[in-house]
């Protein structure tokens, strides 16, 4: 049976962050991550120094010293800034714009491609109410399955602005390039054979698009717009506008910087799982800002359903034992994790 706090909890979510910024609306308490006194003892975030990669380095010819930046950054960091991949700046620019050009239409027009509230994870919407004394994020999102193509549910592709479906389209063609370059980049960065990730991963591996749209806050002091965790990816492919994703290490909140033109890429735990543990999922928020808007697009890349995945045999050895079981459908479990605040990695531990 749902708790009050629950309700209340479903009651908000079935309204949008954007809605109550239009009406002049507060965060309620539900929204509130911390008390004012953590807040104003809150180190400021300096910028972390996150590894640039320069995929067109890692093509066919690939560049042993690149291959080892790649392995470095994924070991110490999760993550790198991945830049000359291919994509134009004018495409990057184009869909940045229709993400924007979205979420600027009228609540009627979007409300057309929502979701459930309470369990439903495609369409537009919040995220689904999270378990008791799990507070909301400040951000409305729209999120769809892109690839394989039969597991789309048109309902919630928006029509309008009329160009999203062919410019999410061509992003799904080059989102599968990008993958495949990565993928096989790792591999060999770990003198792995190049294609053991991408078997892993699986011809039907899925790619989603997650459209985060985060609205101005009043109390970004208090107020987040998205929870601390890690992916429950392989991995994830973000493009964002403005500053505002933080990722911790060593128990200090770092903002990622705004690479022109990157894409930021980021572990997730599978890919974690996959290496034996040398690569690390990092854990991840997104902070609110009084004045600014900020859009991004995550795009997940995760393992095809029912599709078992393990440490790669190449990296479990004497010195190395094995820290990971296989496992299957791990989002899952990572998903009710999520909603109860905690990461899942564990349960995949030996
Ligand atoms: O908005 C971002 O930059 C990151 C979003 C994110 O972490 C996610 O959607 O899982
Ligand atoms: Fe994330």
């Amino acid at each position: 049976m749902a708790s009050s706090s629950n309700t209340l909890a479903e009651v908000l979510l079935s309204r949008r962050v954007q809605e109550m910024v239009v009406n002049g609306e507060q965060p309620v308490s539900l929204y509130i991550c911390r008390d004012e006194k953590d807040a104003q003892n809150a180190p400021i975030s300096p910028l972390a120094p996150i590894p640039i990669i320069d995929l067109s380095l890692l093509s066919s010819s690939s560049t042993e010293e690149e291959l080892q930046r790649l392995k470095s950054a994924l070991c110490c960091w999760g993550c790198f800034q991945a830049i000359n991949h291919g994509i134009p700046s004018s495409f990057l620019d184009e869909i940045q714009q229709v993400t924007r050009e979205f979420f600027r239409q009228s609540m009627e027009e979007k409300k057309k491609y929502s979701k459930g509230v309470v369990e439903e994870m495609e369409g537009y919407g919040g995220d689904p109410s999270p378990e008791q004394g799990q507070f909301l994020d400040w951000q409305d999102r729209l999120l769809l399955t892109v690839y394989p193509y039969d597991l789309r549910v048109p309902k919630f592709w928006p029509q309008n602005p009329q160009s999203f479906s062919e410019i999410l389209e061509n992003y799904t063609c080059k989102m599968r390039m990008v993958t495949k370059l990565v993928s096989k980049s790792m591999a060999k960065s770990l003198h792995l054979e190049e294609n053991c990730f991408l078997e892993q991963f699986g011809e039907g591996a899925t790619l989603q698009a997650r459209f985060n749209h985060y609205p101005c806050c009043q109390r970004p002091d208090i107020v987040l717009g998205l929870k601390p965790h890690s992916d429950g990816t392989g991995y994830t492919i973000i493009l964002q506008d403005i500053e505002g994703l933080q990722i911790l290490q060593n128990q200090q909140w770092l903002t990622v910087p705004t690479v022109p033109n990157a894409l930021f890429i980021l572990m997730g735990d599978q890919m974690e799982i996959m290496t034996n543990g040398i690569f690390k999922s990092p854990v991840h928020r997104v902070i609110t800002d009084k004045e600014k808007v900020r859009t991004s697009i995550a795009v997940f890349y995760t393992p095809e359903k029912n599709k078992e995945i393990g440490p790669q045999d190449g990296l479990v050895n004497e010195e190395r034992p094995r820290l990971f079981k296989h496992v299957r459908d791990y989002e899952i479990i990572h998903w009710e994790h999520y909603q109860r605040g905690m990461r899942a990695l564990h349960t995949a531990q030996v």
